[in-house]
Order: structure tokens, then C-alpha cells, then sequence
């Protein structure tokens, strides 16, 4: 997995290189990075050799990166315009440093640079110019970026955008792209508003990924993103941050879910209980029990009210389906029956159309309460828990909490807004106010551990899975991984389940396309997934996968 760093995170990384025991020269890591921007944007764009470019270079040391750049491509043979943007003096002395070498590379047919504030860009000219180049490199803003872009950026930014709109300009962002928030991925502006943020065609980013470029709108702008070292010292790049979040890769997945033991059994490979359903809602309660059984569940067992059993029995026959008391939704009196039966099993899920009924809320007080096995709470189960913090505190870090946005938003009582402002900071906040695992499912997911209280973004999942159906499946897939014999902690089975319910959502859309695959043929794509994990890469086994934490 990679580290998802905030500016601050990469400030100290930076920091801790350049004045730290490490001792690496501030001019140094700045040519590494200005290098590396040179070196991966050639081979994206087939070469610098008689290309026109034009490099806007902002205030700070991403303006520095841009420099360096200039230096680099015109060496490869292209033409280059920088636009200095900052004054001489407010540069920072690595900064300096390069531009004054830059300025000796100074000439008219190979190396421009337009020394520009406020007052004197020549707009027209500007325009003109790329209107006849073939790249722009975007060295404006990057970690120092906030709120909403100022003159002249702003005008520069929409000046790029509109050239990139109009012909096949391609656009490379230095660390991230100008406008973009790295600790959120908010972007300047607003839909009426102009100072939009620079869309790129590729970000090459350095130390450690940014959080901004992995959610969304922040995450459009980037476009293709490769990540250079850059030199950083190893111990830097590896170092747990405070407040860590990691970016999930499919090498973490394919360390923890490794092949089955030859002389495994079902009992190996977990008792799942899935206790859910209400009245005619069957369909949800067999998509989580299909869900599990497709990620290889040793048994799958479906309780579901009477009324709702007869919608079930039979429809898979995978699936030990039995109706429970005597009405069209479970009554905390019909706990006592399958309380004994709960406790074999090895992971307990309820919430897929359970119904809002308040005798439900009981019924699953009552079984949380009664088992001692981890639970997977979805759907109305989280709808009917909404308020009973301290009653889930004292059993949470066996509890997962799968909510979407909206049910997250009623679960926790933080707004839509609140939450998307740092979707991160509000799932450690809630999964620690609850000492409860939580997966906040969106576009990305991310899963917080109970224990470590370290976030995990999920890189898989598309668009095409936004339909009805496909958080049941998931339900069953996270409790199929939490009783998986391999699995180190409840937390690492949810991670496993979230990538893989996104591998097969990824799978459907290219060999289905993007919309009307179903949640039944993304369960039935998981065995598909499961058996291509590692082949793309083989990786050496950890000996205690990152993901649970030490
Ligand atoms: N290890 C690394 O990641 C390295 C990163 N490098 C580059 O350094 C920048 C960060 O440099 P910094 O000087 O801290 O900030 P910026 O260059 O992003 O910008 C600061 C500059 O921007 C002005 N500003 C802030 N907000 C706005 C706004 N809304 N509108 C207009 N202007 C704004 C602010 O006033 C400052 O003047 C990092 O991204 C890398 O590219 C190192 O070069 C190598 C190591
Ligand atoms: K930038």
C-alpha cells in the first residue's frame, strides 16, 4: 500500500530530508523532482525533441520544480516559455538557485522567459502562443495551495483550460494539480465561478501520494498520476505518519488472501450468518447471501422472517435458508431463537431490507448483545441504530458499520457538507467517537480500523456500480472475509471485501460496459477477481500484512 499524504504529512517529510539527520540539499531534492517531471512526461508525451512548451511557474518551490523542468527540456530539445509568475526575491534559495541558472540559459530561440506580474502579461500573446505548443506544465501551485485561486493564477489557470478545451494541448501538473486541495481534493472556484482549478492530463506527484488526488473533484483534474520518490531518505518514505491513511493496492490483497490450504474444509473457510430481510424484501437478504457465498464462504446460513421465508427457500441452493418467528419482520422475541444457533458461527451480518420496524431494533440489540462473534451492520440495521453510540461503543471493535453517505450522514449527525469537506478526518472521527470499524462507502471508499484508527482508501469501483443491490452483496463479501481462516483482523477483511467488490465491479464494466450489469453478476465476476490476484505481479509474502496495523 501507498501512504495518502496530507501538505502538512509532506512538509515534514520534507523537512525532516533537507534539516534532519538525512542532510539532503533543498536544491537537490527540488532537481530530483524537477528531473523526474522531466523524465516521466517525455516518455508519456513520446518525447521533448521539437516540441513547443510553455511552463508556468508559480511563487512557491513548485514554481522551483518548474525551473529545473525548463532546464531539463530544453536540453531534450524542445522550445520553452516560462512564465515567472513570483518575484525574484520572494523565491525560496533553492528556487533562486535555479532560476538564476535558468536565466543563463536564456535565449531567443530555445529558452523564453517572461518575467511577468499582475499588470504585464501580454494575454494576447500568451494565447497565441498556446495556441502553437504542444504542452503546457503546470509548476504553479501544489501543497502550498489553498481556498480559491488568486490573480493572476486564476486568469492563467482559465487561460489554459480553455486552450486544452479547444485543441489537444496536453496538460502536466507538477505534484498536483494547480487549484486542487491536497489534503481534500476540493477544488477552486465553483460551477458559476471562474477560477476553476487546472484539469491535467497527467500529475506527476513526489515523497508520497497526496490525499487531493484520489477524491473526487480533486481526482478529475489529475488525470494519469505516477508517483516519483524523488530520493526522499527510505526510512522518510516508509515512516507511519500520525493521522495515517493509505491508499490499497491490489499486492496488499493478494499478500492476505492466499491460496487455500490443499487439506482446508469448510469449516476452514467460515460459518456465515446472515440474519436480515422483512415481509417481501427477500431480494436483498439472498444478494448479501449470494455475495458471501461467492467469496468462498465455507457455509452461508440465511435467517429471515416467516413471512419473507417462503421468497427465499429454495431460490439458491447454496444458501440454509430458514424463516424465523411468525411475522413479516423479526421482534426481539424471535432473538431467542436462533441466539444458541448465532453463536457457531464465525461472522454475524444484518441490516439488507431488515425493515425500520422498532421491535427490529431490538431483536438486533438483543443478538449483538447475546454472540460474541464479529458483526456486519448495514442498511436499515444502521438506520435502526442511529443514536445508540454507547450501546455499540461497548461491543465495537468487533462491530463493522458499512453505511453510504446519506446513511452515514443520519448515523453520525455530521452534514453532507461536513463530511465532503475531508471525508477522511470525519470517518476517523466517527469510527473513534463509535470504536467501530467503518467502511463509508463512496467514490472512494474508505475503511477505518477500530483498533488503529488508521484509514485505508480503496482504489477499486466504478460509476457502473451505482444501482440498488450492490451494498448487499458487499455486506455478504465483508463477512465471507471476516471468517476467512487467513484473515489477521475484522478490519483487514473489510478492506479485502471493499477492493474486491470493486475489482468485480471494474470487471463487469469491461467486459459488460458501464451501465446495467447487476449486483448478482458482479458476485458471480468475485471467483474471476480472486483467481487473477497476483498474477499481475508476484509480490513477497509479508509476514504480518500492514493493513490491521502492528
Ligand atoms: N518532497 C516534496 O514533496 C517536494 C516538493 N517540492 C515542491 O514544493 C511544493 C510546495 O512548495 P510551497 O512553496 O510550500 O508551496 P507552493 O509552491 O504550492 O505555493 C506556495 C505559494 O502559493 C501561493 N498561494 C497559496 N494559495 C494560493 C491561492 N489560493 N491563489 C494563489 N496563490 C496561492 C502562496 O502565497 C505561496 O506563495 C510542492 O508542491 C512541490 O512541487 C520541492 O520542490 C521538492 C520536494
Ligand atoms: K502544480
Amino acid at each position: 500500500m501507498q501512504k495518502l499524504n496530507t501538505a502538512t504529512q509532506m512538509r515534514q517529510m520534507d523537512h525532516a530530508a533537507m534539516y534532519g539527520e538525512y542532510a539532503v540539499a533543498p536544491a537537490i531534492l527540488m532537481e530530483n523532482a524537477g528531473h523526474a517531471v522531466a523524465e516521466r512526461a517525455e516518455k508519456y508525451i513520446g518525447g521533448w525533441l521539437g516540441k513547443d512548451v510553455i511552463i508556468f511557474c508559480g511563487k512557491g518551490n513548485n514554481g522551483g520544480d518548474g525551473f529545473v523542468i525548463a532546464r531539463h527540456i530544453q536540453a531534450a530539445g524542445a522550445r520553452v516559455y516560462v512564465y515567472v509568475l513570483g518575484c525574484f526575491q520572494d523565491y525560496s534559495s533553492e528556487s533562486r538557485q535555479h532560476l538564476e541558472t535558468l536565466f543563463k540559459l536564456e535565449d531567443r530561440e530555445t529558452c523564453i522567459i517572461v518575467r511577468c506580474g499582475d499588470e504585464n502579461i501580454d494575454w494576447q500573446l500568451l494565447k497565441h502562443r498556446l495556441q502553437d505548443s504542444q504542452i503546457v506544465i503546470d509548476a504553479m501551485l501544489g501543497t502550498g495551495f489553498h481556498g480559491n485561486l488568486r490573480e493572476p493564477i486564476s486568469s492563467v489557470t482559465a487561460v489554459i483550460n480553455e486552450a486544452a478545451a479547444a485543441s489537444d494541448l496536453t496538460v502536466i501538473a507538477v505534484d498536483i494539480p494547480t487549484g486542487v486541495d491536497s489534503d481534500t481534493g476540493a477544488v477552486s472556484g465553483s460551477q458559476e465561478e471562474e477560477n476553476g482549478p487546472v484539469f491535467a492530463d497527467m500529475t506527476i506527484t513526489f515523497g508520497a501520494l497526496k490525499r487531493g488526488l484520489v477524491f473526487y473533484p480533486g481526482r478529475l483534474c489529475a488525470g494519469h498520476v505516477e508517483l516519483d520518490l524523488i530520493g526522499m531518505p527510505a526510512p522518510l518514505l516508509k515512516k507511519s505518519e500520525d493521522d495515517p491513511a493509505y491508499w490499497l493496492q491490489e499486492s496488499d490483497i493478494s499478500e492476505i488472501l492466499v491460496p487455500r490450504s490443499p487439506d482446508s474444509h469448510k469449516g476452514s473457510h467460515g460459518t456465515i450468518g446472515i440474519v436480515t430481510g422483512c415481509s417481501d424484501m427477500a431480494g436483498a437478504a439472498l444478494m448479501a447471501a449470494h455475495g458471501a457465498v461467492r467469496c468462498g464462504a465455507g457455509k452461508v446460513f440465511l435467517r429471515v422472517p416467516s413471512q419473507t421465508a417462503p421468497y427465499c427457500i429454495g431460490r439458491q441452493p447454496e444458501i440454509m435458508v430458514r424463516g424465523i418467528g411468525n411475522g413479516s419482520f423479526f421482534i426481539e422475541k424471535d432473538a431467542e431463537y436462533i441466539v444458541s444457533e448465532c453463536r457457531s458461527w464465525s461472522v454475524l451480518a444484518m441490516g439488507p431490507g431488515m425493515g425500520k420496524n422498532r421491535e427490529t431494533k431490538k431483536f438486533i440489540q438483543y443478538l449483538i448483545s447475546h454472540t460474541e462473534c464479529p458483526v456486519v451492520l448495514d442498511a436499515d440495521a444502521l438506520n435502526l441504530l442511529t443514536g445508540e453510540q454507547n450501546f455499540i461503543r461497548s461491543f465495537g471493535n468487533r462491530i463493522i458499520m458499512t453505511p453510504h453517505l446519506a446513511e452515514f450522514s443520519r448515523l453520525s449527525g455530521y452534514s453532507l457538507g461536513e463530511i465532503r469537506k475531508d471525508i477522511i478526518y470525519a470517518a476517523k472521527r466517527f469510527a473513534a467517537a463509535w470504536h467501530v470499524n467503518l467502511v463509508l462507502k463512496g467514490a472512494p471508499t474508505v475503511i477505518v480500523s477500530a483498533k488503529t484508527g488508521n484509514a485505508y482508501v480503496n482504489p477499486t469501483g466504478n460509476s457502473g456500480m451505482a444501482c440498488g443491490g450492490m451494498g448487499d452483496i458487499l455486506t455478504g463479501m465483508i463477512a465471507a472475509m471476516t471468517a476467512h481462516e487467513t484473515m489477521p483482523d475484522i478490519c483487514t477483511a473489510a478492506s479485502v471485501g471493499v477492493y474486491l467488490h470493486g475489482a468485480a465491479g471494474d470487471y463487469c464494466r469491461n467486459h459488460v460496459g458501464q451501465y446495467g450489469f447487476t449486483p448478482m453478476e458482479l458476485a458471480d465476476a468475485i471467483p474471476k477477481v480472486i483467481s487473477q490476484l497476483g498474477e499481475a505481479m508476484a509480490v513477497p509474502r509479508l509476514q504480518h500484512p500492514m493493513i490491521g496495523g502492528r
